[in-house]
């Protein structure tokens, strides 16, 4: 069934003000990992509730309780439930995304305040933390449903909406949630046919694309002491064991510089690819060019696109991210750090999970400590992850998808896996045992996470018809 072409008209008509209502989203600082904003991510779920029950939405904040984070016990934010139709005689879809960020400092490189949404003046990107990761897409959804709510029309499928704000910090509380009101004891998710979520990113700048797998995450922090506070090095260099100089060594004990992980058995877990997998990748519309461009530099680990793209949809990786404790001022301060943390995340692939990797981790960790023969201290800390997911993209489901982005973009959508995690996306998939699509609004050089994140006006505009059209073409599978 196509959307109606009042639905669309509705979309461009409207443009200016969805765009600001997304300025309004970007303005509150919801960074879930910085417990000095936790207001503001309760902050920004008031105001998503608040902008739910406005078109038409039945909601409920549901209290997650507490979690520590640093040291601090923290009461997670809310997950917002929302319904909106229960006709037995339509399917009934689950939406899903996240309100809250990554952090975001001006001072970390980016042209513009990024909580204050700039739209480019000749571009029209609409430039700001969240525009992409996740607030534009979550605020997708409310643009299609303010359609129907405004000009009383009918809504083709049934709505079950799960909004959270602690996807950028290991989706604490969510699983639970899930698994307590999905296992089919009568609870709130029972009934769902399929779930969506909009929340990564087309390959490229012009292809959209259908995303069938994530992969899965386990993050550590390490931590090494020594001595009771700082050092002179001046006093102290050559005469103590001194923890950075431990933590580095062990960093770079992790991966390769080209990026093969060092830890035994961890690369070793995951099956070559087959010659028809590869000829998958080979198909995309892909270049070496386009990771360039989303990077900013000729940075590529291959000259050769198959490899590229194995490297983020189906091989595992593990980065370095930075290091607590450490000087990182200006001028030269001549400190030997008592205690720092090095954190790094592994990227999973099937079949890879944090419980089969993390044992690996911390041995090989301790092993290469005890080869130091240094009188510091290490604590590993595993501070969050989640297990890889790959979904059937033969699905109704996706088919769904596709002829909507056919009907919206004149264009068919790569299928692609995405490099990232989405920890709660296997928790749907298993629990209420049905299909989840992922259907990306934002391009591959969206710059999420990154300095100076954006959301292209055109991707915005047209990514909510797409999700609109999707729910109509979901009707009539
Ligand atoms: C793909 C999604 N938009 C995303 O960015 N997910 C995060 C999840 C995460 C886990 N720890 C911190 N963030 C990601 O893939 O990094
Ligand atoms: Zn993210
Ligand atoms: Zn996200």
């Amino acid at each position: 069934m196509p959307a109606p072409t009042e639905f669309l008209q509705f979309v461009d008509q409207n443009a200016d003000a969805f765009i600001q209502r997304l300025s309004d989203a970007v303005a509150i600082p919801s960074i879930s990992g910085d417990a000095s904003h936790r207001k503001d991510v309760f902050k920004m779920a008031d105001w998503l509730n608040d902008q739910l029950k406005a078109v038409g939405v039945e909601t409920q904040l549901v209290d997650l309780g507490k979690h520590i984070m640093d040291d601090e016990e923290l009461q997670l934010p809310p997950a917002i439930l929302g319904r909106i139709g229960n006709d037995p005689k339509k399917k009934t879809v689950l939406l899903y995304g996240h309100f809250d960020v990554q952090p975001a400092n001006k001072s970390d490189g980016w042209d513009t305040d990024p909580f204050t949404l700039v739209v480019h003046p000749t571009n029209g990107q609409l430039i700001g933390r969240g525009s992409s990761d996740d607030k534009g897409p979550i605020l997708g959804w409310l643009n299609v449903l303010q359609y129907h709510f405004q000009t009383g029309k009918e809504l083709p499928v049934n709505l079950k909406m799960c909004f959270e704000g602690m996807e950028e910090s290991g989706s604490e509380g969510l699983d639970d949630l899930v698994k307590r009101e999905g296992s089919g004891n009568g609870g709130w998710f029972d009934g769902v046919d399929c779930v969506c979520i909009s929340d990564n990113y087309w390959l490229n700048t012009r292809t959209p694309a259908l995303t069938y797998g994530l992969r899965g995450l386990t993050y550590f922090k390490l931590t090494v002491s020594g001595p009771s506070r700082d050092l002179h090095s001046g006093v102290f260099g050559r005469t103590v064991h001194e923890p950075m100089t431990d933590l580095i060594h062990l960093m770079g004990q992790l991966v390769s510089p080209t990026g093969k992980i060092l830890i035994p058995g961890v690369d070793e877990m995951v099956p070559p690819p087959t010659e028809e997998e590869k000829a998958i990748y080979s198909g995309l519309d892909y270049s070496i060019q386009d990771i360039q461009d989303a990077a900013g530099a000729a940075i590529a680990l291959s000259d050769d696109k198959v490899n590229v793209l194995m490297g983020r949809m189906r091989y595992p990786s593990l980065s370095l991210h930075g290091i607590e404790g450490a000087f990182s001022g200006v001028g030269a301060k001549t400190v030997i750090p008592a205690k720092v943390s090095g954190k790094f995340s592994i990227r999973l692939v099937p079949p890879q999970t944090p419980d089969a990797v993390n044992p690996l981790v911390i041995a090989y960790l301790q092993s290469e400590f005890a080869k130091l023969n240094s009188k510091n201290k290490l604590h590993i800390e595993d501070l969050h992850g989640g297990k890889p997911w790959v979904a059937d993209h033969k699905h109704w489901n996706f088919e769904a998808a596709k002829r909507a982005t056919e009907a919206v973009y004149k264009q068919s959508p790569d299928l692609t896996r995405e490099g990232g995690s989405i920890p709660v996306t296997l928790t749907f998939a298993e629990t209420l045992g049905v299909n989840v699509l992922l259907l990306p609004m934002g391009r591959g050089d969206d710059g999420a996470h990154s300095t100076n994140e954006k959301l292209d006006r055109s991707n915005f505009i047209e990514g909510t018809k797409l999700l609109g059209t999707y729910l109509y073409e979901l009707a009539s599978v």
